[in-house]
């Protein structure tokens, strides 16, 4: 039992889609959500993001020092206007993802940060994940399963990112930890945005298909879509986990379509990998709220919406703020690390007992006339 009382933290996320830092403050104790507080973006300019573009696939002992910089710098931009947090959750980026490999790597250094900040900051969040044979990912449905309880919820209510990457949370609200056994039930789906993102950039010279203005004016092509459920992530059991360019291969099935058919075909492929994933559910939940920039793309959740069995909804309709929900989730998880509990589980990364990651960089600055800023829900 978590007896210490709630404090603020600051989460920070830059996401495999490469726009920015997200960061947001949480009141919490790390078990139970208090409050939430204000947030922030802090978007990469056109040039941090062909540097960070050039550094992805990239591990530990390359050359990583530009991006280093863009990342450190754009944390500073994106944290240091919150003068009041007690304790930061820093994400940094993913560069390159093979739990069954070579590892899990997010560049930042959160020692560095600490000292930019004069605030102590929780890092390294998948690592130690990992090298006790778990996913590394997805880490959010710890915080899904607060969220569960936030909003009131009493039977299981699935959690859908649809961001670069899709992961999807089964939540049953009527557990009293998020570590017990079937608590929760997580994983990646598949791609969501970044190939079709790719696709809008090759074809159009635009970063993504702005409210699903292409996919709408096209058809999903039957014959790509099956040669996409053909790969082998989706015969899987969860727990199962992607890097952000796993799927590249999803370019080449569309290659020969016209522009429209081929984006609608890969917003059809991004929905469909959710609609096979959510077969793991446990029980149906009682709907599936979305977060992530993909609820913003009404053409993918129409799709969704016809193809699942119970109601789709975006995050915003129970109170959650899905542009924050992760930076949220770093939060919340900081404070777990900071006090010793769970961070994931044998239902979330497959890890085989329920573990805390992340390295804690201190500043030992006294943080007593920290006021944190709360806006508040
Ligand atoms: N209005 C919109 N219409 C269609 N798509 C949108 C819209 N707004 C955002 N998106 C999509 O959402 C993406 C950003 O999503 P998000 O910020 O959740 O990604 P991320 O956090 O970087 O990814 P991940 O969760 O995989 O780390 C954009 O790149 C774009 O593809
Ligand atoms: C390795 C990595 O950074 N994975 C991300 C990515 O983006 C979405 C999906 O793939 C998810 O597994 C994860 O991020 C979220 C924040 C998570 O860990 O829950």
């Amino acid at each position: 039992m978590n007896k210490q009382g709630p404090i603020w933290a600051l989460g920070a996320m830059s996401g495999t889609s490469l726009d920015g830092v997200d960061a947001a403050c949480v009141l919490t104790d790390g078990v139970t959500i208090s409050r939430f507080g204000e947030s922030g973006y802090r978007p990469y300019t056109e040039p941090e993001q062909s540097v960070l573009r050039a550094a992805l696939g990239k591990w530990p002992g390359a050359d990583l020092e530009a991006a280093r910089q863009v990342i450190q710098r754009a944390h500073m931009d994106a944290l240091s206007p919150f003068d009041g947090a007690d304790l930061v959750g820093f994400h940094g980026q993913t560069l390159a993802h093979d739990p069954q490999g070579r590892g899990t790597h997010q560049l930042g250094d959160g020692a560095a940060l600490a000292e930019g900040l004069g605030c102590d900051v929780v890092w390294d969040f998948r690592s130690a994940d990992v090298a006790l044979g778990g996913e590394g990912a997805p880490l959010a449905p710890f915080f899904h399963w607060a969220c569960a309880k936030w909003i009131g919820a009493t039977e299981p209510v699935c959690f859908l990112n649809l961001g670069g990457v899709g992961n999807l949370t089964w939540v049953d609200p009527r557990l009293s930890k998020p570590e017990e056994d079937g608590a929760l039930l997580a994983f990646d789906t598949g791609p969501a945005n970044a190939p079709l993102n790719d696709l809008m950039m090759q074809r159009r010279g635009v970063s993504f298909d702005r409210d699903g203005g292409l996919a709408r004016q096209g058809a999903v092509e039957d014959g790509a879509l099956e040669l996409f459920l053909d790969e082998p992530f989706f015969r899987r059991m969860p727990p199962k986990s992607l890097d952000r360019d796993d799927f590249s291969l999803m370019l080449d099935l569309v290659r020969e379509l016209g522009d429209a058919d081929a984006a609608a075909t890969m917003t059809g492929m991004a929905a469909t990998a959710v609609m096979v994933g959510m077969e793991h559910c446990p029980v149906q939940p009682s709907r599936v709220l979305v977060t992530g920039g993909g609820r913003k793309n009404p053409v993918m959740m129409q799709m969704l919406s016809v193809g699942l069995d119970c109601p789709v909804q975006p995050v915003e309709d129970v109170g959650l703020d899905g542009d924050m929900l992760e930076a949220q989730a770093f939060a919340y998880l900081a404070v777990r690390v900071a006090r010793g509990l769970p961070t994931s589980a044998p239902g979330t990364t497959g890890v085989a007992t329920p573990i805390g990651g992340g390295q804690i960089s201190r500043t030992g600055l006294a943080k007593g006339a920290r006021r944190a800023r709360g806006g508040g829900a």
